[in-house]
């Protein structure tokens, strides 16, 4: 199984006052789906610009496999980065951007590019430049969910799109996963729409991973009780809660901890918290 080893990666701007990243460490592995999280200006396209060697690093590395990335072309062939557009002209038609991806990757998915285009109703006729921002995203997206690469970093992939065409693209993705297992990395700040897509979460703050975990270990451990007030607070008792939001009588409390080892009243309500709240909360606060 091949991976992805990101260490002690760090990245200054030379006219910015402080470095974007100081110390980032993580690993992708292969065949999971890492949701990667993190306010604007964060640094997750620049983190994955550097793990594709479309940028580099002001200190650490990037490894696939144990060799660093860095014009490895046996270890890029196997990375793809949503935005690395540069490989081809934005005055081409798609038709003509297609075969020209078509003809750098050998095993290609022809079949699921024509699916998709007939899905997404790509006019492939058209120039590149000359596409609504929705649909240059959209070619983005086919070429990424077509390329034969063991890890596929999707920055932002529904920027732009519509309703409809947001729910092609999920559906296709759990799709050809399900087919072909590889591993994606997507990068978004619409977390309600990938949250059970996903199996990792990586959450970027202050130029470190605040959040790196299994999307079950988060899940188990993040709570929204509800209830009457006197009965949630008697049943949280001694729970270090992260939020809590009261109507009248009726209390919501959000916390991320073990369940309380006493008798649930009869009155409460217990339900896993979404993880956009969960995330919200740690970005606005800076506190697990
Ligand atoms: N080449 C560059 N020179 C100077 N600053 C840069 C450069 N590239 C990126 N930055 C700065 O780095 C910061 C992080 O940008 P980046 O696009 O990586 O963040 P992001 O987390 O993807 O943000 P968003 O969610 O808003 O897309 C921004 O403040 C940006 O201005």
């Amino acid at each position: 199984m091949s991976k992805i080893e990101v260490k002690h990666l760090a990245k200054s701007f030379k006219f910015a006052k402080q470095p974007l990243l100081n110390e980032v460490n993580f690993n992708l592995e292969e065949n999971e789906i890492y949701g990667l999280f993190g306010e604007n200006g964060a640094g997750k396209s620049t983190l994955m610009s550097m793990i594709a060697d479309y940028n580099r690093p002001s200190a650490g590395q990037v490894l696939f496999d144990g060799e660093e990335v860095h014009e490895n072309d046996e270890a890029l062939s196997e990375i793809y980065f949503m935005n690395q557009d540069d490989m081809y002209t934005k005055k081409d038609k798609v038709s003509q951007i297609f075969s020209f991806v078509e003809s750098m990757y050998q095993d290609y998915d022809v079949d699921l590019q024509e699916k998709l285009v007939k899905e997404f109703r790509l006019d492939v006729n058209q120039k590149l430049n000359k596409l609504s921002t929705g649909y240059q995203s959209i070619v983005k997206i086919i070429i990424s969910l077509c390329v034969p690469c063991k890890f596929i970093m999707l920055d932002e992939p529904t920027l732009g799109l519509d309703a409809r065409n947001r729910e092609i693209f999920q559906s296709n993705l759990i799709e050809t996963y399900s087919e072909n297992p590889r591993t994606f990395v997507i990068s978004t700040h619409i977390i309600d729409e990938i949250d059970r897509i996903i199996s990792h979460v990586l959450l970027l703050q202050d130029g470190v991973i605040k959040m790196n975990g299994s999307i079950d270990d988060v899940s188990s451990k993040s709570y929204s009780i509800s209830g009457p007030a006197e009965d949630v607070n008697s049943y949280i008792n001694g729970v270090k809660v992260l939020d809590e939001e009261q109507l009248g009588r009726y209390k919501t409390v959000h916390f991320m901890d073990q369940l309380p080892d006493r008798e649930v009243p009869a009155s409460v309500d217990i339900e896993k918290m979404k993880l956009q709240k969960l995330l919200v909360y740690i970005m606005d606060r800076g506190r697990l």
